[in-house]
């Protein structure tokens, strides 16, 4: 083979090893622009997530759920006694995780897309107040009514079962369904979540629109006309339920 059979093979080779060299250099770079986009927009994210905004409300969140399920387990055995309450008293079904999570998703989603939207602090700060308006109504309601509450509706009438009329009890007739209306829909509006907060007003409103012609239709058999008179005097105390 003469020289110059090698310098044109060499020539080729090397041109063919640089073309193949810069096509892999594009590709890293282009690599290494992804990762170092990937990696600003988690820091944003991470920011987002454990700024003081986010740490606040879901603190906030936390404690409110965490304070309205203890104390209504331990208000249940204080009133009812040990033996006569099961963990159901905690009041979480399944429906209500489903939509503490949904919330919870919508927050995240909101804070690292529109991080603007949870800076209304006049907003979260009524969310607030709510939350605990609707926390004082409803533990004065099952204070009040002792061992006339129960968490499930009584479809019997025990002897203990007594009419309750005073206290809370004389100004709305369901003053526990409207204290957990005000605080349910108090964490959305104090988490500053537009969707989740009409999605409670209506699966809670619902709820109860349906729960308290039920509850009152055995009312009105174990308490007759005094019922009759009491219902006939005061509000239900759900916005639109008669
Ligand atoms: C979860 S508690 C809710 C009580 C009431 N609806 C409220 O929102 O404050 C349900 C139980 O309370 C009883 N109850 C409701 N109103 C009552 C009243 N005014 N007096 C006595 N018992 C009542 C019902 O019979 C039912 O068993």
């Amino acid at each position: 083979m003469s020289i110059s059979m090698f310098s044109m093979f060499f020539n080729t080779l090397w041109k063919r090893v640089y073309s193949e060299m810069l096509l892999w250099k594009h590709f890293w770079v282009d690599i290494a622009t992804q990762l170092s986009v990937l990696v600003s927009c988690c820091s944003a994210s991470f920011s987002e997530i454990f700024s003081y905004t986010a740490c606040r409300q879901l603190s906030q969140m936390f404690l409110a759920i965490i304070f309205f399920h203890s104390s209504e387990y331990v208000l249940a055995i204080t009133i009812h006694g040990k033996s006569n309450v099961t963990l159901r008293s905690l009041l979480i079904s399944q429906n209500y995780l489903l939509a503490i999570v949904f919330s919870l998703l919508e927050y995240f989603l909101e804070i690292l897309i529109f991080p603007w939207l949870k800076e209304y602090w006049w907003i979260s700060n009524l969310g607030l107040t709510m939350v605990l308006i609707g926390e004082i109504i409803r533990k004065m309601a099952i204070i009040t009514a002792g061992q006339s509450f129960t968490h499930l509706i009584k479809v019997n009438h025990e002897e203990h079962h007594k009419l309750i009329t005073h206290g809370v009890y004389r100004f709305v007739r369901h003053p526990g369904y409207l204290g957990f209306f005000i605080w349910s829909v108090g964490t959305q509006i104090m988490l500053c979540n537009p969707i989740s907060t009409i999605a409670f007003v209506v699966v809670v409103w619902h709820f109860f629109a349906k729960r308290i012609p039920y509850e009152e239709y055995f009312l009105r058999r174990f308490f007759g006309s005094q019922y009759e008179e009491y219902a006939h005097q005061v509000p239900s105390g759900v916005p639109f339920v008669k």
